[in-house]
């Protein structure tokens, strides 16, 4: 099947959603998550003087020179010892390298959040295992107002937001527009992932957290755990998503090349120890 999706997507983002919708759904029960707590893993890494850090175990991706054969596992635990707050763990076989079994490897092997990194369009695809959180992807499901909003053969972000929780995941409603970000909240997403890479275009601006984060709504900032994903590289990096209202980051590249423990400490302690000296020197010249 090749359905393109008429929103413009990127020609390998079209690929990805083509795999998912063919990809077999598990014939098994639904699942049923006691899900670690993800806006409560931030608030520890914050008191431990860290900067919230999702690490992304990442193998390949279409934007990635090559693969990284590591065993997700020992990955997923050079991450925690370097101060990630939580994981991601990809779960997308063809384009990204990843499998639902490592998922279950590095969950059973930390006692930190995890989130599976897939392109879900249809409940049944919860069930494929079991994970804290799930990403949904607003600019792929349609909503209940508008159903057709979403690519084809997607159900709506409220019915998949309702799925998820039922089956006890907690959610993160992933945007990249002012409008996704206004759907997101109307769907009663908690946890709001800004994605600075553009579907369309596979480009990184980092803008986008800046310019999305802005629009949302005073009142509901209180109840809404922001997180800026993708193109995240450096301890500058981090600190300007900061300065824009991120409460944590998601970071896979950057991490994925090299040593997975040493890039993870650096920008989970070293970007915690600039801005502490930041706002003493602040302080000092006020
Ligand atoms: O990363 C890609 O190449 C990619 C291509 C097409 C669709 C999605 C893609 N990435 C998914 C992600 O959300 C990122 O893996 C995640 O935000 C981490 O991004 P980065 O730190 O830039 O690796």
């Amino acid at each position: 099947m090749n359905t393109s999706s008429g929103q413009g997507l990127a020609p390998a983002v079209e690929r990805i959603l083509d795999a998912a919708r063919t990809r077999d759904s598990p014939a098994g029960d639904r699942v049923a998550v006691d899900a670690r707590d993800l806006p409560a893993a931030f608030e520890t890494a914050t008191a431990a003087g860290r900067t919230p850090l999702i690490a992304e175990v990442k193998p390949t991706s279409p934007t990635t020179d090559g693969t990284r054969d590591d065993d997700p596992v020992e990955l997923a635990t050079e991450m925690v010892d370097g101060g990630a707050a939580a994981l991601s763990v990809l779960t997308e076989p063809e384009h990204f390298g990843g499998s639902t079994d490592s998922l279950e490897r590095v969950r059973d092997a930390v006692d930190v959040p995890v989130l599976r990194k897939d392109f879900l369009l249809r409940e049944r695809q919860l069930d494929a295992v079991e994970s804290d959180v799930v990403l949904l992807i607003a600019r792929f499901l349609g909503s209940e107002d508008d159903p057709d909003a979403g690519v084809e053969g997607a159900d709506t972000l409220e019915s998949m937001l309702a799925a998820a929780r039922d089956r006890g995941f907690q959610a993160l409603v992933e945007v990249h527009t002012e409008a996704e970000l206004e759907r997101a909240l109307a769907a009663g997403a908690r946890i709001v992932g800004v994605n600075n890479r553009d579907l369309a275009k596979l480009e990184v601006d980092l803008g986008t957290f800046e310019r999305v984060a802005d629009a949302v709504p005073a009142d509901a900032r209180g109840d809404v755990t922001l997180i800026a994903e993708s193109g995240v590289a450096t301890t500058d990096d981090v600190a300007r998503m900061r300065a824009a209202g991120a409460d944590a980051l998601l970071v896979g590249s950057a991490i994925m090349d090299g040593d997975v423990r040493e890039n993870t400490r650096r920008l989970a302690e070293e970007s915690a120890a600039d801005a502490v000296d930041s706002s003493d020197t602040t302080e000092t010249t006020q």
